[in-house]
C-alpha cells in the first residue's frame, strides 16, 4: 500500500497476553488498552493464578491500571496444576470472566514451575472443562531433556495433544503461539473445537534473525523462532481465512537485564505495536484483506463472545520504536527499538 492508505478494521482484541503485576503491570496495560477492546491475560504469575479468588483480585488490579476512560477488558484464566479441582472450574464457568484454563507442562517456560506435571494428574480438572466448555490453552511443548528445543512442539502434538484430543474429543483447545508447519496443519484439520493463535513475532522472524551476525537475547522466546519453512506456513495459516486461527501476540515483557544476560530468559514484548506488526505482516503476502477476520472475528466466535463495537485505523506511515520503555523501576527493550514500523496506529 502506499504511504498514507488507510485501513479500518473492527477494533482487535489480543486472545493471549502477559501483563506481570504490580509496577510492570500499570507500565504496559496502557500500550495494550490503546489497541485492544480485550485481552486472555495469561496467569503465569509468582504465584500462579490458580484460583477464581486469585483471579478476581487480580482482574481488578488490572482495571485499576487501565488509563481514564479506557473500556479495555482483561478475560482471565486459571493456570492448570496436577491438583486443579473439578469445582474449581465450575466455579470459573459460572464467574463469567474467567475464560479459559492455562496447561503449562512442567518447567516448559517462564513461571511455569507449578506447571501439569502427567495429564492423568490434571484429568478430572479436564473432565470438567469439556462438561461446561470452558477452553483449555495449551503451551504445546514437551520438556524431556532429550528432546531437541526445535522439535518440542511438533512432538508435543504427537505425544500429549493428540491422545488428549483422543481422550476428551469434545474439550474447546487453544494451541497458544503455534510456531510449526506441524501444528499450523494439525490445527488445519482438527475438529471444530481446536483452534490457535499466532504471534507477530513468530509471523514476521526467523531464527536466523536471532543468531545470524550476532547473538540476539530479545529474539529468544518460547516456543522457540523456528526456520523459515514454519514461518511461511504460519503465514499461511493466519492469511488462509480459516477461522481457526486469531490474534495472540504472547507479548511478554521481561527488563532489559534479564534479557542481555548470560541466562537470558524468554519472551518478546510487541503490545506497544502490536496491530501494526500483524498489518506489515499480512501485507508482506498481499492479504490485508484477512487481517480484520484474523484480529478481530475469529477470536470473539470461539470463545462465544460478541466482536467490539468500535473500529481502528491504521494509516500507512513509518513511525521509529524508542529503544527502550519505562517498565516499573527498570525498563525493557520492546521488539523493532529504535527501527522503524511501517503502519501507525491513529490515535
Ligand atoms: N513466550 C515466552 O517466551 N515467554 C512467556 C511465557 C510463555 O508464553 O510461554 C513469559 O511469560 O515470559
Ligand atoms: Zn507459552
Ligand atoms: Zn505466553
Amino acid at each position: 500500500m502506499p504511504a498514507g492508505a488507510t485501513l479500518t478494521l473492527r477494533r482487535p482484541d489480543d486472545w493471549h497476553l502477559h501483563l506481570r503485576d504490580g509496577d510492570a503491570l500499570a507500565a504496559v496495560v496502557p500500550a495494550t488498552a490503546r489497541q485492544m477492546g480485550r485481552a486472555i491475560v495469561m496467569p503465569n504469575l509468582k504465584p500462579p493464578v490458580t484460583t477464581v479468588e486469585l483471579a478476581a483480585a487480580y482482574r481488578e488490579r488490572i482495571l485499576a491500571a487501565r488509563p481514564a476512560g479506557s473500556g479495555f477488558e482483561p478475560l482471565m484464566t486459571l493456570y492448570l496444576t496436577d491438583n486443579t479441582a473439578p469445582e474449581e472450574i465450575r466455579k470459573a464457568r459460572a464467574s463469567g470472566f474467567v475464560h479459559g484454563v492455562k496447561l503449562y507442562p512442567a518447567g516448559a517456560t517462564t513461571n511455569s514451575d507449578a506447571g501439569v506435571t502427567s495429564l492423568d494428574k490434571a484429568m478430572p480438572a479436564l473432565e470438567a472443562m469439556a462438561e461446561v466448555g470452558l477452553p483449555l490453552l495449551v503451551h504445546g511443548e514437551v520438556t524431556h531433556g532429550e528432546i531437541d528445543i526445535f522439535d518440542r512442539e511438533a512432538v508435543f502434538i504427537e505425544t500429549v495433544f493428540q491422545p488428549l484430543l483422543a481422550r476428551l474429543p469434545e474439550l474447546r483447545v487453544v494451541m497458544e503461539h503455534i510456531t510449526t508447519r506441524q501444528a499450523a496443519e494439525f490445527v488445519a484439520e482438527a475438529p471444530a473445537n481446536v483452534a490457535a493463535t499466532i504471534t507477530a513475532h513468530h509471523l514476521l522472524l526467523n531464527r536466523n534473525a536471532m543468531l545470524v551476525g550476532g547473538i540476539r537475547p530479545h529474539y529468544y522466546c518460547l516456543p522457540i523462532l523456528k526456520r523459515e519453512s514454519h514461518r511461511e506456513a504460519l503465514l499461511k495459516a493466519a492469511t488462509s481465512g480459516s477461522a481457526k486461527f486469531f490474534l495472540g501476540t504472547d507479548s511478554a515483557p521481561h527488563p532489559k537485564g534479564a534479557k542481555e544476560s548470560a541466562c537470558g530468559c524468554a519472551g518478546l514484548y510487541t503490545a506497544h505495536a502490536a496491530i501494526e506488526l500483524y498489518a506489515e505482516a499480512f501485507e508482506s503476502v498481499g492479504a490485508l484483506d484477512k487481517l480484520e477476520a484474523f484480529a478481530s472475528l475469529n477470536g470473539p466466535a470461539f470463545y462465544g463472545l460478541p466482536v467490539n463495537a468500535d473500529t481502528v485505523t491504521l494509516v500507512k506511515e513509518d513511525w521509529y520504536v524508542p529503544h527502550t520503555v519505562a517498565f516499573g523501576e527498570t525498563e525493557l527493550v520492546p521488539m523493532r527499538a529504535g527501527e522503524p514500523v511501517r503502519w501507525k496506529l491513529k490515535d
